[in-house]
């Protein structure tokens, strides 16, 4: 017989204030490159769904074999395994900020988040970029990734026009979505991402250190 308790996690003490914030965006439009600026300025840990996914591979398992699969195929892997490696990574941090990087991908993996983690999103950065410009950055990325060739990536958007699309709209009927322009240089992107994240309130934590400094 199965054993159930073996897909628990684990959850949050009840009460504790835990901030999320998904970040989505088609393959190569950024969304690691702005995550890695936010948590430098505001403390955040971030959380790549798809890096996730590649350290699960490296498992040697049979689940493993099963995503490694998927993913050269540019499929989405099944929603219960990603949300269970979130939470999984989220109690793990120690922390209660959490930037969600290409996450959700589909209804499938907004469902089963809201029924196994059940953190309402503070709100959604959607990172926006053409399909041109994302192609040209996946395919002069040179990170070893086996989904980085045109046949996959190609599928890749696909995937994010048919499923990825419909969960953007559906945050923004909610008036959670915030969108940025990600065709233009990363720094000039970050301005606009930095003025979404100050609506947060969060103390910068440059500015904390220096702060900090000072007062020694
Ligand atoms: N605004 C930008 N202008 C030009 N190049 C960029 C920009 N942002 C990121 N890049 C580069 O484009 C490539 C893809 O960026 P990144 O890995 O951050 O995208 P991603 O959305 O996380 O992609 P994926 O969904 O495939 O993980 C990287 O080589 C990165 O250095
Ligand atoms: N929610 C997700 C996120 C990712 N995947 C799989 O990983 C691949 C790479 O994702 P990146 O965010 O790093 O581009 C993606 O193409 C999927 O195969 C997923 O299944 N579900
Ligand atoms: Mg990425």
């Amino acid at each position: 017989m199965a054993d159930a308790s073996k897909d628990y996690v684990g959850s949050f003490p009840p009460g504790k204030k835990i901030t999320v914030v998904f970040v989505i965006g088609g393959p190569g439009s950024g969304k690691g490159t702005q995550c890695a600026k936010i948590v430098n300025q505001f403390g955040f840990t971030h959380l790549s769904a798809g890096e996730l996914l590649r350290e699960e591979v490296k498992s040697d398992t049979e689940q493993g074999t099963m995503i490694k699969n998927l993913m050269q195929e540019g499929k989405l892997v099944p929603s219960d395994i990603i949300v269970r490696l979130l939470l999984k990574a989220m109690l793990e941090s120690g922390n209660d900020k959490f930037l969600i990087d290409g996450f959700p991908r589909n209804e499938e993996n907004r469902q089963a988040y809201e029924n196994i983690v059940n953190i309402e999103p503070e709100f959604v950065l959607f990172i926006d970029c053409s399909l041109e410009e994302m192609e040209r950055r996946i395919l002069n990325r040179n990170q070893g990734r086996d989904d980085d060739n045109v046949t996959t990536v190609r599928r890749r958007f696909g995937v994010f026009q048919e499923s990825t699309l419909p969960v953007i709209q559906h945050y923004e009927k909610l008036g959670k979505l915030r969108r940025v322009d990600g065709d233009r240089q990363p720094d000039i992107v970050f301005e606009d991402v930095k003025a979404v994240f100050a609506q947060l309130n969060i103390q910068v934590a440059s500015t904390r250190k220096r702060e900090g400094t000072e007062k020694c």
